[in-house]
């Protein structure tokens, strides 16, 4: 396999097929639905949360085998079934019609791989081991959880309010530019995180209020 190409996918009402309906299933559908898709789920047998989920109508179950004919109209497919064979079946379908395809029991057969996932706010750090170890890029995803705190979001939300009205009110490309540095050098981080607020007000106004033009 050669290098994976990282991508951020916009699920937001897209219909993605999960075929299985176990712990992994259950897993990969909380993602998922976190990010807004749609869920198709075919299975005999699902967990508690599943039946949950399909119950207060959040996903589309279908209590049954897979059918080839599930695929129509999918965005993204999961097969997640604890049975090789149909996973492979599931994958080779998927093949046949370009759709992409994760295979929980064999990354040879994925076209793509779920990473490890920090999220902070509108910041999120996936973390990949190109399907080597999953286990180590969980550690990971532990490690950076304590490096990368709930200010983060705080920050981001803040650097978007600004960048919105930095762009509106200030025509030169080079001070923009020096504004947008400026808020990402600064200490504001710091500040967020032992709740400065006033502090933060004060290097917000700083940094653009001499530039309007
Ligand atoms: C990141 C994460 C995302 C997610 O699924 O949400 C994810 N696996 C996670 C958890 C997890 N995985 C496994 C366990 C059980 C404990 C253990 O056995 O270790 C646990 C639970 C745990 O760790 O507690 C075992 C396992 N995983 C795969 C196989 C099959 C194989 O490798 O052949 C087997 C062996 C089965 C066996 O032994 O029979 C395959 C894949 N798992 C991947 C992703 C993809 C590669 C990611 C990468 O590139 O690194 C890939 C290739 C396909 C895919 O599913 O996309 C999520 C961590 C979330 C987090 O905690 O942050
Ligand atoms: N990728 C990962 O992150 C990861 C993690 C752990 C395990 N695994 C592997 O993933 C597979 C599934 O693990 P699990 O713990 O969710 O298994 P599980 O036993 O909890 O669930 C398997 C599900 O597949 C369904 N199923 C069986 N045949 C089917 C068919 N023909 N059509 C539709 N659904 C069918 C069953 O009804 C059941 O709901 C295993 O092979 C396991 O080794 C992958």
């Amino acid at each position: 396999m050669g290098n994976l190409y990282p991508i951020y996918l916009n699920l937001e009402g897209q219909l993605c097929l999960v075929v299985g309906g176990g712990k992994v299933a259950e897993r990969k559908i909380g993602s998922l639905l976190e990010c807004g898709a749609r869920v198709r789920l075919v299975s005999p047998q699902v967990t508690d949360q599943i039946k949950k989920w399909a119950d207060l109508g959040q996903i589309e179950l279908l209590q049954r085998e897979y059918r080839p004919s599930d695929l129509t109209g999918s965005f993204l497919v999961f097969a997640t079934t604890d049975n090789a064979e149909v996973n492979c079946q599931v994958a080779r379908d998927c093949g046949e019609r370009h759709l992409p395809v994760n295979v929980a029991d064999n990354p040879t057969h994925c076209s793509f791989f779920v990473p490890s996932v920090i999220r902070r706010g509108k910041l999120s750090i996936a973390i990949s081991t190109g399907g080597s170890s999953p286990k180590l890029a969980a550690k990971i995803r532990r490690q950076l959880e304590s490096q990368f705190g709930p200010e983060y979001a705080e920050f981001l939300d803040l650097l978007s309010d600004v960048r919105r009205q930095v762009l509106a009110d200030v025509e030169d490309i080079g001070q923009r530019q020096a504004i947008f540095y400026s808020l990402v050098e600064s200490d504001i981080l710091d500040l967020l995180k032992n709740k400065k607020y006033d502090q933060v007000k004060e290097r917000l106004k700083n940094a653009y209020s001499g530039y309007r033009s």
